[in-house]
């Protein structure tokens, strides 16, 4: 009987012990499976009411880049539609569709669930493409679209210029809605060289991010006047446009495709609004060489992590330009379309060495004003 007693008390110790260590080795089993599970990217689409504030970027962050900026295109092709916008005439939609068909799924599915459409809304842009005309302003915009933490309205909405008078709150309505810590952004290239846009700019935010992608004024120009033709195919030769004399080799610095050029008088006019650390200067050269290095310039000015990386660029040696392609995948590169990189005319080299002495002293004071030598001379 004591014996008996003794060993039931023995075996049963001896079964509660490894009950126990059971029980440990299956809640580190479950953990361990969890985190492999989150690892893998699974726990992305678990519904997370987390969302951090705009230093600690909102949960969303950690879903794949394009099905963000799969979402961002579907907007974007709304608003294409309601402003008509030149500009977005290219052939993106059509390259995008599948990216749309994603965006579809993944959208259906969050509203399914009630995830977090509740907490989206539209703000006002808390940062701005404000230029330049030809700079490389649609590639900037388009890149910064993979990011999952911005949202961007991709027609030009052309409120501080042209729309004012409709109102702060028609101009919110244009907007993509956001969920908190996404950066709401437009392009428009003509800001930056409006006279009354840097006062009301400031009007609405002091403390917007502004951002002007500038190339050498003489190949933006020759850019410009290849669009203008493209739409009008009988205006005169650039050659004759740049001359109020062309015997005297004096230049008509009144039209618009040179004065846009005139990069340091334009600034002049923001700085008297804006310190300089509020507003970022893209190489339009670089972001085609280099498309990550700038992007990492971009990313850090917006205090945004750098997910768009060299992984994202394919350089297109028929366009000459780099395209966006989704990382480790077998899809096709997106790039711009056919509005964006038109051959130029020549033109003659005497009038291109005319215009660089033009420009000159405008670009020296360029790179005195922003600190940052653009290499154009
Ligand atoms: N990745 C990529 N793909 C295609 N094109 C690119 C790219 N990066 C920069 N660029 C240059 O962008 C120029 C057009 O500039 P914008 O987009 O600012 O033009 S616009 O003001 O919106 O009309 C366009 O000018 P053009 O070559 O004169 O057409 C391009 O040189």
């Amino acid at each position: 009987m004591e014996y008996s007693l003794l060993f039931c008390q023995s075996s049963c110790a001896v079964s509660f012990h490894l009950g126990k260590r059971l029980l440990v080795a299956c809640i580190m089993l479950t953990l361990w499976v969890y985190m492999l599970y989150c690892c893998v990217g699974y726990c992305a689409s678990v519904p997370s009411f987390a969302v951090n504030s705009v230093e600690m970027k909102p949960d969303t962050a950690s879903v794949d880049p394009f099905i963000s900026s799969g979402r961002a295109i579907y907007s974007s092709a709304h608003s294409r539609d309601l402003l008509n916008n030149e500009n977005e005439l290219d052939s993106r939609a059509d390259e995008w569709d599948e990216s749309k068909a994603e965006l579809r799924a993944v959208e259906e599915g969050t509203a399914a669930t009630g995830a977090y459409n509740w907490t989206e809304t539209r703000k006002l842009p808390q940062a701005i493409i404000i230029g330049v005309k030809k700079g490389g302003t649609r590639a900037l915009l388009e890149f910064l679209r993979v990011h999952p933490d911005i949202r961007a309205v991709g027609a030009e909405p052309h409120f501080f210029d042209r729309n004012y008078e409709k109102g702060l709150e028609w101009y919110r309505e244009l907007m993509p809605k956001t969920i908190d810590g996404q950066i709401t952004m437009e392009k428009t290239p003509s800001y930056f060289v409006t006279k009354e846009v840097p006062g009301r700019i400031y009007a609405m935010s002091k403390d917007i991010k502004l951002i002007v992608v500038v190339r050498d004024p003489v190949t933006r120009a020759i850019s410009d006047y290849t669009q203008t033709r493209s739409k009008k195919p009988d205006i005169p030769s650039f050659e004759s446009l740049t001359f109020k004399n062309a015997t005297e080799g004096l230049i008509d610095a009144t039209w618009s495709a040179l004065q846009i050029g005139m990069y340091a008088r334009h600034l002049k006019r923001w700085l008297q609004f804006f310190p300089l650390s509020q507003i970022l200067f893209v190489s339009g050269e670089r972001l085609i060489t280099d498309p990550a290095g700038e992007m990492a310039r971009v990313q850090d000015f917006l205090h945004l992590r750098r997910l768009v990386t060299e992984k994202h660029f394919h350089f297109n040696p028929a366009k000459g330009f780099p395209c966006l392609k989704k990382p480790a995948s077998n899809s096709r590169p997106h790039c711009l379309g056919k509005t964006k990189g038109r051959t130029h005319p020549n033109i003659h080299p005497t009038v291109v060495r005319q215009l660089q002495d033009f420009y000159k002293p405008f670009n020296k004071k360029f790179y005195l004003m922003t600190g940052q030598d653009f290499d154009w001379d």
